[in-house]
C-alpha cells in the first residue's frame, strides 16, 4: 500500500504525477489559500503534507498523529512551530537555493523601481500627463549603479545580491551578519560593517534575513534615524523584519526616501495601509521567488523531500532546528 499524503496547495501535472508514482494523494482543490481547519481535518490520516507558508502549530500537529513530514514550498520556515515538532517527532524540509537567483533579480528590480520611480511615471505617462509642460526634474530619480548598498543578512540570497551589485552595478557593497563572512568578503570585495555604521552610509539597505526573535523589528525608529535622508529601504525578507509604523513615520517625515516592499507585517496587506497610498513606495505581493521556472523547481524539490521521507528514504533538505529528528524517520 502506499503512504497517504495531503498536497495543500495547488501543483503542476508533473510534480502531481511524480507525488502519484509513490503516494495515494489528495489535494486542496479550492480558491486560494487552504483554510486551517480544513487542513487540520485533511492531515488526520496522512504521513505527510506538502504546503506553502501554512503555519504549523502545536493544535494542528496534535490532531495528525501519523504526519512524519511537513514539506514546505518555500525556503523560509518561520511559519513552523520548531518546538512542537520536536515534540511530535515530525520532520520540516523547505526549499533552499533553487530560488535565489530569482530572488536577488527581485531585489534588483524593488531597487530600480524605487530608485528610478518605474510605477510612478509608468501611471504618470499612462494617465496622459506628460506633456509640454513636464519639467525634466519631475522626472528625476537616482542612480543605482555606483551607489553603496548595505546587506542585512549574506547568507544564500543575500551573497547572489552582493555579487550582482559588485559586478553588475559596481556599487560598494556593505554588509552585516552575526559574524563576519571572510570568504564572501575575499571573492566580492563586500565590507563588514556593525548595524549602525551601515545603516549611516548606505543609499540601498536591503533587507534578506530569516524572521526570528533576534531579527523581529530589526528595523525601528532608531534605525531609521540612522539612515541617508536620502536612502531607500528594500524588504525582500519578512514583513515583521520591519517595524512598518515606524517605516511609515519615517516616510512621511522624509527621513528616509523611499522603500522597495516586496512583504509586509500583515499579509494580504489591507488596501488601507499608508504605506500603499506613498508614491514613494513600490509595493510588490509577496513575489520574491514567483517566476514559472523557479515555482516549478520549489515544488519539484519539496515533492522530492515529501516522498523520500513517506518511502523510508533521506530528504535533502531538512531545516536545521529538526535535523536531530532524522535518525527517526529516514
Ligand atoms: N520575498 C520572498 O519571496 C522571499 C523571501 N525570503 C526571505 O529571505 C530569507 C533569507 O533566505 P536565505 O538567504 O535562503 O537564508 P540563509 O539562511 O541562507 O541566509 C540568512 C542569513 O541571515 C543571517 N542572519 C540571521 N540572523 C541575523 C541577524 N540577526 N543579523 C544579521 N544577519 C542575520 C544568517 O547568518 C544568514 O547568513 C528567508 O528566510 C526568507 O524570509 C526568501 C525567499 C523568497
Ligand atoms: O521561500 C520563501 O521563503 C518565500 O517567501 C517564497 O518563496
Amino acid at each position: 500500500m502506499k503512504p497517504k499524503v495531503y498536497i495543500a496547495r495547488p501543483i503542476s501535472k508533473r510534480v502531481e504525477e511524480y507525488i502519484g508514482e509513490h503516494c495515494d494523494y489528495k489535494k486542496w482543490q479550492g480558491e486560494g489559500s487552504i483554510p486551517l481547519d480544513v487542513l487540520m481535518e485533511e492531515i488526520k490520516n496522512v504521513e505527510g503534507v506538502l504546503v506553502q507558508h501554512a503555519p504549523i502549530t502545536n493544535e494542528l500537529l496534535e490532531q495528525a498523529p501519523h504526519l512524519k513530514i511537513v514539506s514546505n514550498s518555500a525556503v523560509s520556515y518561520d511559519s513552523f512551530d520548531l518546538e512542537a515538532m520536536k515534540q511530535y517527532h515530525v520532520l520540516g524540509t523547505h526549499t533552499p537555493v533553487v530560488l535565489d537567483e530569482t530572488v536577488a533579480d527581485l531585489a534588483f528590480s524593488l531597487m530600480l523601481a524605487t530608485a528610478r520611480r518605474v510605477p510612478e511615471l509608468n501611471n504618470f505617462v499612462k494617465q496622459g500627463k506628460w506633456d509640454t509642460q513636464t519639467k525634466s526634474q519631475q522626472l528625476f530619480g537616482v542612480d543605482v549603479h555606483h551607489a553603496t548598498m548595505g546587506i542585512i543578512g549574506v547568507g544564500r540570497i543575500g551573497e547572489k545580491i552582493a555579487r550582482r551589485a559588485k559586478f553588475g552595478f559596481e556599487m560598494d557593497v556593505l554588509y552585516n551578519s552575526r559574524t563576519p563572512k571572510l570568504e564572501l568578503e575575499e571573492k566580492y570585495g563586500i565590507v563588514y560593517s556593525e548595524l549602525e555604521t551601515l545603516l549611516k552610509k548606505s543609499d540601498f539597505v536591503v533587507l534578506i534575513v530569516p524572521l526570528t526573535p533576534e531579527t523581529h523589528h530589526l528595523m525601528g525608529e532608531k534605525q531609521f534615524k540612522q539612515m541617508k535622508g536620502n536612502a531607500i529601504l528594500i524588504n525582500c525578507a519578512r514583513g515583521a523584519v520591519v517595524d512598518e509604523e515606524a517605516l511609515i513615520r519615517a516616510l512621511e517625515t522624509g527621513e528616509i526616501r523611499g522603500a522597495g516592499l516586496d512583504v509586509f507585517e500583515q499579509e494580504l496587506v489591507s488596501p488601507e495601509n499608508p504605506l500603499l497610498q506613498m508614491e514613494q513606495v513600490v509595493a510588490l505581493p509577496h513575489i520574491g521567488s514567483a517566476t514559472e521556472q523557479t515555482r516549478a523547481a520549489m515544488l519539484m524539490q519539496a515533492a522530492e523531500n515529501l516522498v523520500a521521507v513517506v518511502t523510508g528514504g533521506v530528504p535533502q533538505n531538512v531545516v536545521k532546528e529538526l535535523q536531530g529528528l532524522l535518525g527517526k524517520w529516514a
